[in-house]
């Protein structure tokens, strides 16, 4: 079995949203593919209206399939401190033609602002080790976990775009998606996310830094936070550019020609374009913009986010005893 999905990016790329199907008759909801978590959590009719500002809501009640875990709860914040919890259902979940018909699909019953002012998102869909599901009593399993035995290969891949669509696939590297070869390199799951070491930096044309650094690959956060002194460096590079603790990061002017940012992955090198690092200006008058990377200062360790993905292939490899990610350029 193997599938494909789109994900398709809200504006200045700051997060991708994927059409997932739950329940009988299909219910369809645009949710954040989320590869820094583990629940499959959805806006519902389980909460109060007052939370619900356009999103698609999960209504159990017309799912034939759907049914109600006894007495499982979940709650889950995010490094943004955006919150959700509620209560928990099995039922069919169909990600681009995979489908698994015993999914824990958790039904909020409240959420923090930030996801009711976002009117396009509809939940989450978790894709980092089911170590860290929230759901109590009984822990439960992701959709990747749940589909891996069928499929083809127990793998997934994300191809991000800069301001496009792009896609997930399951169970199928797609040798049209990426260019020359797939570096693969270990992950440690030991924290539940798909943590890895960088192998060095390079700020446009410089020296290449061979000093390594622990990341998670993280396709729910939009920006890549790294070592304060690499961000550092890169910024000396960017006339104009400052800390602006206000807007909490690096701003520079709009006008500025940004160098691209080189990362390492083993010995192979992956370059994000100096654009990709323009994320959004922070006026109105577009004249001062916020930057597509920032420090991970009190996180302990990078968080590599959309900003970053989007320059590579990915694939999320979970076909041998360690699990490894694999990059390529595209
Ligand atoms: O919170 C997130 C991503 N988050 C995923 C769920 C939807 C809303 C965005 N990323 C994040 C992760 C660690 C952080 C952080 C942000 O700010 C400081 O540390």
């Amino acid at each position: 079995d193997s599938g494909s999905a789109r994900a398709s990016p809200e504006q200045y790329d700051i997060q991708y949203l994927t059409p997932v199907e739950i329940g009988t008759p299909p219910q369809t909801l645009n949710l954040d593919v989320d590869s820094g978590s583990s629940d499959l959590w959805v806006f519902s009719t389980e909460m109060p209206a007052s939370s619900v500002k356009g999103q698609a809501q999960y209504d159990p009640s017309k799912s034939s399939t759907a049914k109600r875990v006894q007495d499982a709860t979940w709650n889950i914040t995010y490094g943004d401190n955006s919150y959700s919890e509620g209560i928990v259902y099995k039922d069919v979940v169909n990600v681009g033609g995979v489908s698994f018909d015993a999914q824990a699909v958790e039904a909020a019953t409240a959420v923090s602002q930030t996801f009711t002012t976002d009117a396009n998102d509809d939940g989450l869909l978790g894709l980092a080790f089911s170590t860290i599901n929230t759901v109590q009593p009984s822990q439960e399993k992701t959709f990747f976990d749940n589909v891996a035995s069928e499929l083809d290969a127990a793998l997934w891949t994300a191809d991000l775009k800069y301001h496009k669509s792009g896609c997930y696939d399951f169970g199928v590297i797609d040798d049209s998606k990426y260019t020359g070869q797939i570096t693969y390199t270990d992950v440690d799951s030991s924290d539940g996310f798909w943590m890895f070491d960088v192998s060095g930096y390079g700020i446009g044309n410089n020296t290449f830094q061979s000093t390594s650094f622990q990341g998670i690959a993280d396709t729910g956060t939009t920006l890549a936070m790294l070592p304060a002194q690499v961000v550092k460096a890169y910024y000396k590079q960017v006339r104009g550019a400052k800390l602006d603790n206000s807007q909490g990061g690096y701003v520079f002017p709009c006008q500025a020609n940004l160098p691209s940012f080189v990362y390492g992955v083993g010995n192979a090198r992956y370059e994000i374009p100096g654009q990709y690092i323009n994320y959004a200006p922070v006026d109105n008058d577009g004249t001062t913009c916020f930057g597509g990377i920032q420090s991970d200062a009190g996180i302990g360790f990078a968080i590599l986010g959309d900003i970053l993905l989007k320059s590579a292939f990915v694939v999320f490899d979970a076909s041998e005893n360690v699990p490894r990610l694999g990059f390529a350029k595209k």
